[in-house]
């Protein structure tokens, strides 16, 4: 069988600052005849056959290459994987292993993370509600850096120090950058819950109380700008924004910090041919925009963080549906129904985002007529993709195959309906083994308690 690249990795083709032209499939997709395709060496119909549907498959070696190309890019920042994007005891060896550290926002995902054995002085733990109980665990487990978003838990954190064992910290700032694909998302402005604004003051004064406390060390900034975005620029300007903030702090409390986390944020294809940020375009403006910024102020360059999570394992996931019904409405339009939806991929209904798709597992009569897929969940709203391109021969038992499905998807999944979150394989070179077996109603049985 012939395979030919569905779309090779980001052809570099910067359009603004950082941006790159990219594909949303993952780099070995392979398009075959009769309707093939295979991600790392397996085929994806085959698999379906195997786990079932819908079905998430996770490319072992784009999640790894994708992890290896921040560290090239940014070899004196510390990268750390965004665990909200998707979790799984494997994936956090893979992110271990690639050298790369870890950012939890929850005591679940803290634990998971520690279970699986990853080193907890490269977890560093966010959230705009951390629990009293979620602060202990993170002290027990002796995390590496904890991000303080709110004045309450200044004096909470410090009061679960000890002097000999002090907690390093940053504090979340918010620089005022609007950057991001959704209002809901933008949360490098003021007006939204996480952080303190830089602008009248609130930042400067989080700092202070940080250094009121003789528990807590403060390595530095924190701001996450947003999610999704397709450039550099918005980075670059946080940066100015940031040292200036530094220099403040300089002035104002007399310390010069070591340490400046930029978030994450950055964007990938969801459609051939979408912006995507560039990790070496990144790498080569970000840091020598900061040691710029730190010249003019007289400032020594802090150490840079980021925390991308969907640019790691976003375009290493496809999703597979299968077709349960085709519709033709009174007003022309097609509806495919897949298997699964809203709750497995809440994105679009979320946020309006759109997606690619492609049929997988059959040869068609080549036409092709415009359909929504659509998933099988009781609302209107859950329309995975809008507006596709598929065969005009499109048939129930058909499979759908949906890129950049490894971010945001199965981690906001839901129980809606009952229908079960999917079953996610890792393949790589022709294999494919079982990561998340498929959600049952039996599992969620076992948590009734029958009166
Ligand atoms: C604080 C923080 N860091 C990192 C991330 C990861 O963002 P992304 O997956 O868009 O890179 C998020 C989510 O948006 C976040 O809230
Ligand atoms: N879940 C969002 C991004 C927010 C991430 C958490 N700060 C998305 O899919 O785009």
């Amino acid at each position: 069988m012939t395979l030919t690249p569905v779309l090779s990795l980001p052809h570099p083709h910067a359009r603004r600052t950082g941006t790159a032209v990219g594909s949303p499939w993952p780099a070995s997709a392979r398009a075959g005849a009769n309707g093939g395709l295979t991600v790392g060496g397996v085929g994806l119909a085959d698999a379906a056959d195997r786990f079932g549907t819908p079905l998430y498959v996770l490319d072992e070696h784009e999640v790894r290459a994708r992890a290896r190309a921040y560290r090239t890019a940014l070899p004196d920042t510390e990268v750390l994987y965004a665990a909200k994007a998707f979790l799984s005891s494997t994936l956090v060896h893979w992110i271990e292993e690639e050298g790369l550290g870890l950012d939890v926002c929850s005591e679940g995902e803290l634990r998971l993370a520690a279970a699986a054995g990853f080193p907890p002085e490269r977890i560093l733990l966010h959230g705009n509600a951390k629990s009293p109980d979620e602060l202990r665990l993170a002290r027990r487990l002796r995390v590496g850096r904890i991000v303080i978003d709110n004045l309450a838990e200044i004096p909470r954190l410090a009061a679960l120090t000890v002097a000999d064992a002090p907690q390093r910290v940053l504090v979340r700032v918010v620089p005022g950058v609007a950057a991001g694909h959704h209002e809901a998302v933008r949360t490098g402005i003021a007006g939204q819950k996480f952080g303190f604004p830089v602008e009248g003051g609130d930042a400067m004064e989080a700092v202070r109380r940080v250094l009121a406390q003789p528990g807590l060390v403060l390595g530095g900034l924190h701001c996450h700008l947003g999610s999704q975005i397709g450039s550099v620029e918005p980075y670059l300007t946080a940066v100015e924004r940031l040292a200036e903030l530094l220099a403040g702090i300089r002035d104002e409390c007399g310390v010069q910090l070591p340490e400046l986390d930029l978030g994450g944020g950055h964007g990938i294809a969801y459609r051939p041919g979408d912006e995507a940020l560039d990790p070496a375009e990144f790498g080569a403006l970000v840091p020598a925009r900061l040691a710029e910024e730190c010249g003019r102020h007289g400032l020594s360059v802090p150490r840079l963080l980021v925390e991308p999570g969907r640019a790691v394992t976003g375009p290493a996931g496809v999703a597979v549906y299968r077709v349960l019904s085709v519709k033709h409405g009174a007003d022309g339009r097609v509806f495919a129904a897949v298997d699964g939806g809203m709750s497995d991929n809440p994105r679009p209904a979320l946020y309006g985002a759109r997606y690619s798709v492609r049929p997988v597992g059959r040869t068609t009569t080549g036409a092709t007529q415009q359909v929504d897929v659509v998933g099988r969940h009781c609302e209107a709203g859950d329309v995975l993709v809008r507006g596709a391109r598929l065969p005009a021969d499109l048939r129930p038992g058909d499979l759908l195959a949906v890129p950049a499905a490894g971010a945001y998807q199965l981690s906001m999944a839901s129980g809606y309906n009952l229908v079960g979150r999917p079953a996610v394989v890792a393949v790589r070179d022709g294999h494919a083994r079982l990561l998340i077996r498929r959600e049952t109603v039996e599992d969620f049985r076992a948590r009734e308690i029958f009166h």
